[in-house]
């Protein structure tokens, strides 16, 4: 999608940005090499990134923003002949740095950071190139098409900011025709958003650092589909725009063809798994991506599902079945994870594949108990829930399974600790209705860069930062959920009481809606009404 493989032997697959063609990166290298400094000569290589993060406070949550944006930089690669060429815990973590967060501040709207960390990072890259260099940068935030354009421009380097990064890893690790196209949509869509006017040699107004007019597509260059002659008198931004609805159009009519195939599928499922007349039901596994949602449905049904440390290793939809305590026969789901900001275009896109979660009789969060931001990661899962579109009532009915339970050793979550440290810092000038006081601010946090300079109206920072200044008494008031179970897909601790918890849930009478597919697939009947599980 992006050309950060551009030079290599093979044709990239990826994205081509509108606003940057990357120059050949000398002496490439290989990189079955575990060494960041070793020549990497393979086409096939997964990208080298450099991680830019913006600091957080306190330190416990820059830490966990920080692991997840190396995570995220060490997942993107595709699969050759269905395996990861790295195994992951072999991967060294990506060159990094931590910068000032420009959200503490006025965001700048043409470069995202000031010039001085612009300067920084644009050092940082100066180094690493004489090691053999990164295909990209990746900013762990989200930029604007002008201020993605002009940090390529800055750093000589493609950018990447977060939602381009997660996009690129579903289309990295896509397997199925369904999540190809999804995908691919998703990424369309980003890139719609990404289309800036430069001025390319000539001084005319055109789109990459060639002027190149490129279609867009995932497939790589010029396969865009149909519409390749631009009209008369149509400008380049037209014609991207164009060809961009165009591919769109396509990807849509054939998403909309998987989609009704799946609603078939879901409802013949339904109407021929079960016993005694009774529709089978299905319970969809949801959680944060890497929670540990396909180690537990391959642990509860006895059967083998992909599962790696690498963010969004499942981008598919797998169904599994499950016999009850009672004998009672279920379809368990597990599907895509979630993240937070995850990519709006990507819900959009994974409609259909969400649609399993709408569809589920049941829904079982998946935790993992040892992540220290659980309670963010349940709402960011709480947030996409909504978003797609899942009914108050299953989210009430919801079970929520604290996953990883052996890892588990007292872990202290970020809430907790940024209590104490909040509490030890921000006592005595930071109370409700206080204005904050910079300068003590400042000589509070010792050492702390991005502080030195704060603003002095609260109001202009971002929610995320203003919520990290919450008087303590809001700080502490809500406290975290208790589990209905714990369970570990490893030592297969809790899977009993997990399933017997389902059964329970099941037996109760619950109306389930139907899809409009159930109700197209056969003739009106009288209990198309309401449908009684368990
Ligand atoms: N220690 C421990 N590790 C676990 C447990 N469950 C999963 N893991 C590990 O956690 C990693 C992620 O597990 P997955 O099952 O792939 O997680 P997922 O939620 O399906 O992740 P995505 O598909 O990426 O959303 C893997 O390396 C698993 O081996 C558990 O209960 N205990
Ligand atoms: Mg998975």
């Amino acid at each position: 999608m992006f050309s950060i493989i551009i030079n290599r032997t093979r044709p990239s697959t990826r994205f081509i940005p509108q606003t940057f063609t990357l120059q050949s990166t000398p002496s490439r290298h290989k990189t079955t090499s575990a060494d960041p400094d070793e020549p990497n000569t393979d086409p096939d290589a997964p990208p080298k990134l450099f991680v830019v993060q913006p600091r957080f406070r306190p330190d416990s949550l820059l830490k966990i923003k920080l692991d997840e944006a190396l995570n995220l930089a060490n997942s993107l690669e595709e699969q050759r002949d269905g395996y990861y060429s790295t195994q992951f815990s072999d991967k060294d973590s990506p060159p990094h740095v931590v910068v000032q967060n420009p959200a503490y501040r006025i965001t700048r709207a043409d470069t995202y950071f000031g010039p001085g960390t612009v300067d920084n990072i644009k050092c940082h890259l100066n180094a690493l190139d004489s090691k053999g260099g990164v295909d990209a940068v990746f900013v762990n935030g989200i930029l604007t098409g002008i201020q993605q354009r002009n940090l390529e421009r800055a750093w000589g380097k493609a950018v990447l900011d977060r939602v381009g990064l997660i996009i690129e890893i579903f289309h990295a690790h896509a397997q199925t025709k369904e999540a190809k196209l999804q995908a691919e949509l998703a990424a369309l869509m980003y890139k719609r958003t990404r289309l800036v006017r430069i001025r390319g040699s000539g001084g005319r107004l055109t789109f990459g650092a060639a002027g190149e007019a490129e279609v867009v597509s995932a497939k790589g260059r010029g396969s865009g589909g149909r519409g390749f002659i631009s009209g008369a008198g149509e400008t380049e931004l037209q014609l991207q725009r164009r060809r961009i609805i165009e591919r769109k159009n396509q990807l849509m009519s054939e998403i909309q063809e998987v989609r009704r195939t799946r609603a078939l599928q879901r409802a013949s499922r339904k109407r021929y798994g079960g016993t005694h007349g009774q529709h089978m039901p299905t319970v969809a596994i949801v959680g944060y991506t890497n929670a540990g949602k396909s180690t537990l449905v391959g642990a509860l049904s006895d059967t083998h599902l992909f599962c790696d440390n690498r963010m969004f290793a499942t981008v598919d939809t797998k169904v599994r079945h499950v016999i009850l305590p009672s004998g009672k026969k279920v379809l368990l789901s597990d599907t895509v994870g979630f993240i937070s900001d995850l990519p709006v275009q990507l819900v959009e896109a994974f409609h259909a594949t969400l649609e399993e979660v709408v569809e589920a009789d049941l829904l079982v969060h998946v935790l993992d108990s040892s992540a220290p931001n659980r309670d963010e990661q349940r709402e960011s899962v709480l947030q996409v829930l909504e978003q797609i579109g899942v009914s108050n009532e299953k989210l009430e009915n919801m079970i929520e399974v604290w996953n990883k339970i052996d890892l588990e050793e007292d872990v202290m979550t970020v809430n907790e600790e940024s209590r104490c440290e909040m509490n030890e810092d921000l006592d005595g000038w930071l109370s409700t209705g206080d204005e904050v006081n910079w300068d003590d601010a400042s000589a509070s946090f010792v050492g702390w860069k991005a502080f030195e300079d704060q603003p002095k109206d609260v109001s202009i920072l971002s929610n995320e930062v203003r919520s990290d200044l919450k008087p303590r008494h809001e700080v502490n008031s809500s406290p975290s959920p208790s589990p209905h179970v714990k369970t570990s897909g490893i030592t297969r601790v809790g899977l009993q009481e997990l399933l017997e918890l389902i059964d329970d849930k099941l037996k109760t009478d619950k109306v389930v809606e139907r899809s409009v597919f159930d109700r197209k697939w056969r003739p009106p009947q009288k209990q198309d009404t309401g449908v009684v599980v368990g």
